[in-house]
């Protein structure tokens, strides 16, 4: 049966750690695998990482820059011999590809998003195997995706992928950095988030030299995914070939599974489409309503509004300590929320002078995370 497969790569698996070339024997095998998989019939996209460590190998630069403007202006570079190199590879295999570049603004607004989404659809309907990566040159700090984990988990659901695969330089998820704790327990399985939640991983600093996430933006990018619906593993990047087995069937890397009831694709475009404005601090009985009643967010249970936002804008709803636990757009601004909080629904009129909605963020426009 045909399934849409999403396959991620990250810089440490696309260079070579000593040189920060590229790393060749494993670019061909992906090619290989991923051409492999297009002649059984399946839908494919590769994002890769790479801009970046290219650029710099290209210029003979020796770390990942840190300034802002040199970093973009180094990623121009790295794309474009990046995509030359896929290209001939692909070409070799008479595979064609295209380049996708994607900015978070690009996710964020609605018309983009479903713009996004048909133009993933012709490709694929094509035969076509997009190459994604984060428009690096233009994208702005507050628009960002800032790793391609995260950009790989919003584009398998927004395409409704089957597999999302996390390629990586370490086998599996690990209870702990194995870099750093030798003994750390291996995990082949995450059979929720509730589950993960009580492994207690640790995951130490922000990745090996080159990458950018380490095992947080990983494991972020599977919550996003397995709401989606989408099976993800994270696997090795050096055996490209595993990726075949694990569809399979063989217990290679660290599967999430997904989960059995999708989220929406409208939920899921609220909850990390866009970008929070804002936060709104609720007390336990506004917090039981929407954890375990599913209901709608009421004025009377917001303690603290954080943040300047209009009305549509989407916020993060947060216990006391200020962990979230959900997100919605909101039916009012920060300043009349700063007026109505705390207080009951038939006031509200009173307050602000005029008839608003009876709910701060309805139960249709709230999303749990
Ligand atoms: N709990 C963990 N399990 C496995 N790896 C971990 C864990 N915590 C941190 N890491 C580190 O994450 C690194 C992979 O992340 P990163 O360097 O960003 O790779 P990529 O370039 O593939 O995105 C590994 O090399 C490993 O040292
Ligand atoms: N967009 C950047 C990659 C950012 C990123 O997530 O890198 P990595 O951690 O290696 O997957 C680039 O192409 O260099």
């Amino acid at each position: 049966m045909t399934k849409t497969i999403v396959v991620k790569i990250g810089t440490s698996s696309l260079t070579q750690p000593e040189t920060g070339q590229l790393a060749l024997s494993t670019i061909a095998t992906l090619t290989e695998t991923l051409c492999y998989l297009r002649s059984e019939g399946h839908r494919v996209i590769l994002v890769s990482s790479g801009a970046v460590g290219v650029g710099c190998a290209r210029l003979g630069l020796t770390e990942r820059p840190k300034a802002i403007a040199l970093k973009q202006a180094v990623a121009a570079v790295g794309q474009g011999r990046l995509m030359r190199v896929y290209d001939d590879l692909f070409s070799i295999l008479q595979q064609p590809i295209a380049q996708v570049l994607l900015t978070r603004a690009d996710l964020v607004q609605r018309s983009r998003y479903l713009n996004a989404y048909n133009t993933f659809q012709e490709l694929l309907g094509l035969g076509v195997i997009p190459v994604v990566n984060e428009n690096d040159t233009v994208a702005v700090e507050e628009l960002k995706f800032g790793d391609n984990d995260t950009l790989s988990a919003l584009v398998a659901s927004l395409v409704e992928a089957d597999w999302l695969f996390l390629l990586t330089d370490v086998d599996r998820l690990y209870s702990a950095d194995p870099r750093s704790v030798p003994d750390a327990r291996p995990i082949a399985l995450v059979s929720s988030m509730k589950e993960l939640a009580e492994l207690q991983i640790q995951t130490g600093g922000q990745g090996s030299g080159w990458g950018t996430g380490g095992m947080v933006t990983k494991i972020s990018a599977a919550r996003i995914a397995i709401a989606a619906g989408v099976r993800t593993v994270i696997t090795q990047g050096r055996f490209p070939r595993n990726i075949q087995k694990i569809i399979q069937g063989e217990p290679i890397g660290t599967h999430f599974e997904p989960q059995p009831e999708p989220t929406s694709a409208r939920k899921r475009w609220i909850a990390y489409g866009l970008v929070p404005a804002g936060k709104l601090y609720l007390d336990e009985g506004a917090l039981n309503a929407i954890l375990q009643a599913g209901k709608s967010l009421l004025a009377a249970g917001i303690q603290t509004v954080e943040g300047e936002f209009d009305t549509q804008a989407a916020v993060q709803l947060c216990d006391r300590t200020g962990s979230e636990i959900a997100r919605g757009l909101v039916n009012y601004s920060s300043e009349e929320l700063q007026k109505i909080r705390g207080c009951h629904s038939r006031d509200i009129s009173t307050i602000l002078g005029y008839a608003g909605a009876e709910t701060v963020v309805h139960r249709d426009n709230l999303v749990l995370t």
